[in-house]
């Protein structure tokens, strides 16, 4: 990966590096960042409305999803919710400045979401691509559209009946682009592991149980080229 200075601001040339990513979103937890959070949130009192309304339509869209995931795993629909894997929310707000050279670099490396469900509002500039089938894939913009992902933790709490979404965002001469990641995830010092009503003889958990955090505090550290995945595999 190259730098390229564009004289953007800072937070969006990280977004330039694969390597710097999640180096970048494990600082958004950091008191430096959560005093810069708290700063911006009062410099701009309408953008801090504007979110929090945006993030109350999209936690009631995210209910009805839970329900139907729920069901799609021949549980109860209000399992995975009863489970609060969805009680913290984090707004990721990315601004992809526009690339001179975007075949040197790229907007976002691959990578899986660690956390539950993510909800993505994307413009319609397009790059962000899902592997399928061994292939990268466009994930072509429809207006007012969302992108659902399921993440690292549903794919483990569902036993691998769920798959999380592998995916990356390609840089672009033409840009900006902005996009918004809501992420779902639990805050409770509580385990995680494989459904119990998934588990048989036949079907043993593939995963150890967990508690977020440690999850989090391993994959942050883990080499890039390792999933969140095989963290917790048995
Ligand atoms: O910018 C995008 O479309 C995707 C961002 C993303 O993958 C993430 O925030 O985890
Ligand atoms: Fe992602």
């Amino acid at each position: 990966m190259k730098s390229l200075g564009s004289g953007e601001p800072n937070v969006c040339l990280l977004q330039q590096h694969s390597e710097n990513f999640f180096q970048y979103r494990a600082k958004l937890f950091d008191p430096y960042s959560f005093f810069c959070n708290l700063l911006i949130s009062y410099l701009f009192p309408m953008s801090r409305k504007t979110s929090l309304e945006y993030i109350n339509h999209v936690i009631k869209l995210e209910d009805i999803l839970l329900g139907l995931l729920s069901e799609a795993l021949g549980l109860k629909s209000n399992h995975l919710k009863a489970t609060e894997c969805d009680k913290g929310q984090m707004l990721a707000c990315h601004y992809y400045p526009a690339c001179p050279q975007p075949e040197l670099t790229l907007g976002t490396g691959k990578h899986t979401d660690p956390v539950f469900l993510t909800i993505l509002l994307q413009d319609q500039s397009g790059g962000l691509q899902v592997m399928c089938d061994n292939q990268w894939t466009d994930v072509t913009p429809i207006e007012y559209g969302l992108v659902v992902n399921i993440g690292d933790l549903l794919q483990i709490v569902s036993n691998d009946k769920f798959v999380s979404a592998i995916h990356r965002v390609v840089a672009n001469k033409i840009g900006p682009r902005i996009s918004v990641a809501c992420f779902f995830s639990s805050v409770s010092p509580k385990m995680f592991g494989p459904i119990k009503e998934l588990i048989s003889e036949e079907k043993p958990p593939l995963y150890k149980d967990f508690l977020v955090a440690d999850y989090l505090t391993k994959f942050f550290s883990k080499p890039l080229d390792k999933t969140g995945l095989d963290l917790f595999r048995l």
